[in-house]
């Protein structure tokens, strides 16, 4: 049977005017032809340019999937000279990666991933290999083990307590919430994986000039949405490699420079490490002692590198702040502009744990309707839009289309939770559609993928899921939230700024007061 042909979309990137020039008369002179794919046979034909994508910065999802609105569940896009599948039906997402997970289970060789993480030297970023199959069992077995995860609670407790008063403290103010929850994230990352924070607000350190923190959280919070960023973009480079060395966007120059940031913090922290583990000082186990552990590991298949721990440690710090506190700003976001399911939310913790405490991780399974919200926040707003991109490690043929080894391959999680032959009213915020239904989130409902599916998918769900539901919860439960000044519900935007993760263009700020006895916020 004959396989079916591709639309091909020739996307020509746009940036200032020199290079967009440049980039135009490349594309003009080197994409003028396409091919069809499949087993017809591939003569050249004209190669029909239907419009151009702007790509520069960050890979836009809401034009891959106005394009796929026109072009069907599977686009091949030519970025350069690379084929680029774009998928957005959750049948083909299955195909990608269950089917075939393990032909599609590794990741472009692409700037970010050389010069912002040791030369793909972490798991994310990882060609599919023995080096990546050690990492993820080091991951699962060593890092996000139940036991593990368990055992750093009291962490958590403590941080969430500390925004919570601090909250209390602003009671009757403007709060942007997004900032308070990345802090609380990092703070949280950063006592799990490097065993305490390392940094103090600005303020503190111009008083206490004498602290052992290394640098400022605004600063390392600043660095961590750089490498978001960074990770997120469109680099002309990956795919126009004869142009990778004039970095026409400026983009790897910026990754060299963070990295050279990020280097400097980590050699500090490990370092440290290694000074109190030489004098037997060492109280807790934290993820850098465990990762500096596997350098003397005789029996591991790969040698295990000082670039390794420092690389794994970029993946950790940066997968555990940034898709968190953009979830739950979301969620608040939609509750804020849906107060009617603010209230359902605020009526479920009342009933079930009532005024007179904060609510703990262990009460989260007896919240349904806060789970809801939280499977209704990743449908309409998924932290990583489009995943992380996935490579084809050989030449495979997906429900009769032909893919090319090498080709890369995004799934737009975006465009499946927007999508109205899958979901009813897709643009509602409506978490009553998650009650009684089973769709799980964990890679087993294709329709709703917020952590990916199969060999590649999060490995740190279950504490991204813990962070994010105990916050949620108790922002809900303890505080009532309006908008400031005059601003209506339905004036609040969603406009989003694109990237690895997809956080809220215009930060959400709110005017917080307490709801629960005081007792419980001092
Ligand atoms: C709301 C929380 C989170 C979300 C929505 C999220 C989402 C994702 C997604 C979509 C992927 C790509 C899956 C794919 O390529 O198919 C991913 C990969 C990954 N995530 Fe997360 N993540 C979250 C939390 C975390 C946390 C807490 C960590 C670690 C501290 C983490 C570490 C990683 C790593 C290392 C990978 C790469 C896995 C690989 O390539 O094998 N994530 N995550």
């Amino acid at each position: 049977m004959a396989g079916y042909s591709f639309t091909s979309v020739s996307a020509v990137p746009i940036t200032w005017p020199l290079a967009a020039f440049t980039v135009w008369l490349i594309g003009r002179l080197l994409f003028r032809r396409g091919y069809r794919q499949g087993s017809s046979p591939p003569g050249p034909r004209p190669w029909p340019v239907i419009g151009n994508l702007n790509l520069i910065g960050p890979i836009p999802h809401q034009s891959l999937y106005e394009l796929s609105q026109a072009y069907g569940p599977l686009m091949q896009l030519k970025f350069g000279s690379s084929s680029v599948v774009v998928t957005n039906s959750p049948d083909m997402a299955k195909e990608f990666l269950k089917t075939h997970d393990s032909k599609f289970a590794s990741r472009p060789q692409l700037a970010a991933g050389k010069y912002t993480v040791y030369n793909f030297s972490d798991m994310t970023w990882a060609a599919y290999g023995p080096h990546w199959r050690q990492g993820r069992k080091v991951f699962l077995t060593h890092l996000f083990s139940s036991k593990r995860l368990d055992s750093y609670e009291y962490i958590r407790v403590e941080e969430r307590t500390d925004l919570l008063k601090q909250l209390y403290d602003l009671r009757g103010n403007e709060v942007r919430i997004r900032c308070r929850l990345s802090r609380l994230n990092l703070n949280i990352m950063s006592r799990v994986v490097l065993g305490k924070k390392y940094s103090s607000d600005s303020e503190h350190l111009r008083a206490k000039p004498a602290d052992d923190s290394v640098m400022s959280v605004e600063e390392l919070q600043v660095m961590l949405e750089e490498i978001i960023l960074l990770n997120g973009v469109f680099t002309i480079g990956d795919w126009v490699p004869w142009l990778a060395r004039l970095d026409l966007e400026g983009y790897v120059k910026r990754m060299k420079n963070l990295s050279k940031k990020f280097d400097k913090f980590i050699e500090f922290v490990i370092e440290e490490h290694k000074t109190a583990r030489a004098t037997k000082r060492v109280e807790a186990l934290d993820m850098t002692d465990v990762l500096l552990d596997l350098i003397d590991d005789p029996d591991l298949e790969v040698k295990w590198t000082v670039e390794n721990v420092k690389a794994f440690t970029v993946d950790l710090l940066a997968g555990g702040t940034d898709t968190a506190a953009t979830t739950v700003e979301w969620a608040m976001t939609e509750l804020m502009k849906n107060p009617e399911k603010m209230k359902k939310a605020t009526e479920e913790l009342d009933g079930i744990i009532g005024r007179e405490r904060w609510v703990e991780e262990r009460d989260t399974p007896n919240l349904p309707y806060l789970d809801a919200i939280m499977k209704e926040t990743m449908r309409l707003h998924p932290a990583a839009t489009l995943l992380a991109p996935h490579l084809a490690l050989e030449d495979c043929k997906i429900k009769n289309y032909d893919i090319s080894k090498g080709t890369v391959v995004l799934i737009n999680t975006w465009s499946m939770g927007r999508d109205p032959t899958i979901w009813e009213s897709p643009e509602e915020f409506r978490p009553e559609r998650f009650l009684n239904k089973d769709i799980d989130i964990k890679g087993k409902s294709f329709e709703l993928l917020p952590f990916g599916s199969g060999r590649r998918m999060c490995p740190g769900y279950t504490l991204g899921l813990k962070m994010i539901k105990s916050s949620l919860a108790n922002l809900v439960h303890g505080f009532n939230w309006t908008l400031p000044q005059e601003m209506k519900p339905k004036d609040l935007d969603v406009e989003e700024i694109y990237g690895l993760t997809t956080p809220r263009k215009n930060p959400l700020v709110a005017v917080v007061e307490p709801r629960l006895p005081p007792h419980l916020y001092t």
